[in-house]
């Protein structure tokens, strides 16, 4: 199957092309849409390593003069030194604002590009071509990019949309089940803010491994978004949905910086919670934290906080959830499996939440 769709931002629009094999023939799509202009590929030593002899035929094909930046896998390369990295190699490849970044890999290589794209001579073209299943469902799509700091996930970064958006399902084919899960989550987080349908979909799913179905999958993540960033990019109203999970979950990422679990691992574990607690406190549907425990352990994905986290360096951490204004902070909760809802609250309330 192939899905085309186009993001309509006050600011442009762009397509997302998404079709199995579409990476086949990436040099041809990319020397179509970008003739004459030099392409700065950004990715990780795992994705090289795969992909890297086929991608550089693959550019060779589209006639377009390449280069590589090829940043070590992880976290660590959401950071002021992968990007210093990356000033430094598109000052040597002379890139201009004519040129292209394309950024090949997960949520992390997307990211830092987009970072750098949206900074570098103040905006280069960029195409982000996501190869994991959280890049595909919900990543790549948007405009969010940032990097780390040392007091926590994602604090500096910009708004700054793709030119294109090239999805091929074939990619997360050959994902463990640890990254499989990781992206689940985003699809279980779309599915419980906005899609009730797709919440029972994927209780009927056999096996998420079936390409045709991830395929629809993928597009009905990517459709969900697309109906909220382009009724609010920059994050101060419906956006604040496609966030459902990651108060609390930016926080766990931010206390076990060895990678102990992934983003979409973290989210899980900050949708539960802050689940549990709203229907204990009357503003969810009951039930609603049983069937969405439920759907975490069909995907293997953690409903429980870590054991013995602290909880106090928790709150201090989801504190600086980018959702708080002064010392409000818009909470992401469910009214039932299908619908959320923004909830301000003062932020000494937090703690009644985890
Ligand atoms: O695109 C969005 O909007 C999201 O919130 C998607 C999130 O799943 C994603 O993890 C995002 O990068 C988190 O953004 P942040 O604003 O919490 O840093
Ligand atoms: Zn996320």
């Amino acid at each position: 199957m192939k899905y085309n769709l186009t993001i309509n931002m006050k600011t442009g629009k762009y397509p997302v092309l998404i079709e199995s094999g579409l990476f086949s023939s990436i040099g041809n799509l990319l020397g179509q849409h970008f003739p004459g202009k030099k392409l700065a590929v950004i990715t990780d030593e795992h994705i090289w390593k795969t992909y890297g002899d086929f991608l550089g035929k693959q550019l060779n094909a589209s006639h377009c003069q390449w280069d590589v930046l090829i940043l070590p896998p992880g976290e660590s390369s959401k950071s002021f030194d992968a990007l210093a990295q990356i000033y430094k190699k598109l000052l040597s490849f002379q890139i201009t604002r004519d040129d292209v970044i394309i950024s090949l890999g997960g949520g992390i290589i997307g990211d830092v590009s987009g970072f750098a794209a949206a900074t570098f001579l103040r905006g280069v073209y960029f195409v982000q071509i996501p190869t994991t299943l959280i890049g595909q469902v919900d990543s790549s799509i948007g405009g969010k990019n940032a990097i780390n700091l040392p007091e926590g996930k994602n604090m500096v970064g910009t708004f700054y949309q793709p030119d294109y958006v090239f999805i091929d399902p074939d990619f997360v084919k050959t994902l463990s089940d640890f990254h499989m899960a990781d992206g689940m989550a985003e699809i279980i987080k779309y599915a419980c803010v906005a899609d009730a349908e797709l919440f029972s979909d994927l209780f009927r799913m056999s096996s998420y491994r079936d390409t045709d179905l991830i395929e629809s999958i993928i597009y009905r993540c990517c459709l969900i978004k697309k109906q909220i960033i382009e009724q609010d990019e920059k994050d101060n109203g419906i956006r604040m949905l496609s966030n459902f999970g990651h108060t609390f979950g930016h926080a766990i990422e931010y206390l076990y910086p060895d990678g102990t679990y992934g983003h979409g691992q973290a989210v899980a574990m900050g949708m539960q919670i802050i689940t549990e607690k709203s229907e204990a406190m009357g503003l969810t549907a009951i039930n609603t934290s049983a069937m969405l425990k439920e759907i975490l352990s069909e995907y293997n994905l953690p409903s429980a906080l870590p054991e013995g986290i602290d909880k106090e360096l928790l709150i201090q951490s989801a504190l600086r959830d980018k959702k708080r204004r002064g010392n409000k902070i818009n909470l992401v909760l469910l009214e039932k499996i299908g619908i959320g809802y923004i909830h301000p609250i003062e932020k000494t309330e937090i703690k009644n939440f985890i």
